[in-house]
């Protein structure tokens, strides 16, 4: 757990990370650091090497080229030292069927020489659960149960592959409620995942990748400044002639004028002061910057026009 000095390294330390199959590069010259405390976001399309990075962090892998450091150690030549401070939590768990969700629980304690946490079913709302055989567990459950362990331990650092699909709302949002306790205890956290919305939600960084490189990289308002903000309304009544002269690009769909602009607030500005001037009713109006479901489609559209060309 964090110090009040805090240690002088970063928990996770990436450098020039690159990992091959074969002929094939999966993750091309990456580098991101993660610090006590932080929650950082690896995002990507499928194949982005998000996965290949997590394994070789944990030293599953060798890089190519390249280093990785997890508290200050090689992973790969410290599994067995670092398997009591990071915990991992994957999108396959590797339970005994035949034991109890208790029994399970105990067993990890025991095995990372705790003592006996309980409450660590509690945390996500599994205490309910505790007889169930884990091979009777739903889906879901499960996930949570993974969870469960790996909190149990209070790692130092946590590796988060995809920890919520398949779950409802309600276990979403504990799931969510205990990776933010875990950072304020101390942990740093690489999430992967495809849900943008709990990258926003979680991430203190965020970075985009995609086919083996980093291609975005800072908080979610960096990353999304970075990108055209929008605008949308409904003019009434509307004549797109009349528009006052725009940084943005308009763009209307029936009733509906969309402006893509870098320079929100100035267009705004003009827009609310012409609908004054000409007495426009600006029906619907919606305005802020990029999201990352944005970012993410306008990097896709990206790809797919240099594919074409
Ligand atoms: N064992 C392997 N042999 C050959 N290629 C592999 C192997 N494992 C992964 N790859 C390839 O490496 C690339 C990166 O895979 P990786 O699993 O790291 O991506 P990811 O970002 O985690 O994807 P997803 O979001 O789909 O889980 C993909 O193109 C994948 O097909």
């Amino acid at each position: 757990m964090t110090t009040t000095t805090g240690p002088a390294f970063p928990a996770v330390d990436v450098r020039g990370l690159t990992c091959r199959y074969g002929a094939f590069t999966a993750v091309d010259d990456v580098s991101f650091a993660v610090h006590p405390g932080e929650l950082f976001a690896l995002l990507g399309t499928n194949g982005a090497g998000k996965t290949t990075t997590v394994e070789t962090a944990l030293g599953l892998r060798r890089p190519a080229a390249g280093t990785v450091a997890v508290l200050d150690r090689d992973p790969a030549r410290h599994r067995r030292d670092l398997a009591r401070r990071v915990a991992a939590i994957g999108q396959e768990t590797g339970f005994a069927e035949g034991l109890t969700v208790a029994e399970t629980l105990r067993l990890w304690t025991d095995l990372h020489r705790l003592p006996p946490r309980p409450a660590a079913l509690d945390r996500v709302d599994l205490a309910h659960r505790a007889d169930l055989r884990v091979g009777d567990l739903s889906g879901g459950e499960r996930r949570r149960l993974d969870l469960a362990l790996a909190a149990a331990t209070e790692p130092e650092v946590l590796f988060a592959d995809e920890p919520t699909p398949g779950l409802d709302p309600a276990s979403r949002r504990r799931t969510w409620d205990l990776l933010r306790d875990l950072t304020a205890a101390g942990t740093a956290v690489v999430l992967t995942t495809h849900y943008l919305d709990e990258a926003a939600e979680l991430a203190d960084h965020v970075a985009i990748m995609d086919r083996g490189r980093i291609v975005r990289f800072g908080t979610v308002a960096e990353v999304t400044a970075a990108h055209e903000a929008r605008i949308t309304m409904r003019p009434e009544p509307f004549d797109p002639l009349d528009l006052p002269p725009l940084e943005g690009r308009t763009a209307i769909d029936g009733d509906t004028l969309t402006v893509r602009t870098t320079a929100l607030q100035a267009d705004l500005h003009r827009l609310l002061d012409w609908a004054a001037r000409t007495g426009v009713d600006l029906g619907d109006l919606k305005a802020g910057p990029a999201t990352l479901d944005e970012v993410f489609a306008e990097l896709e559209s990206a790809r797919t026009e240099r594919t074409r060309a």
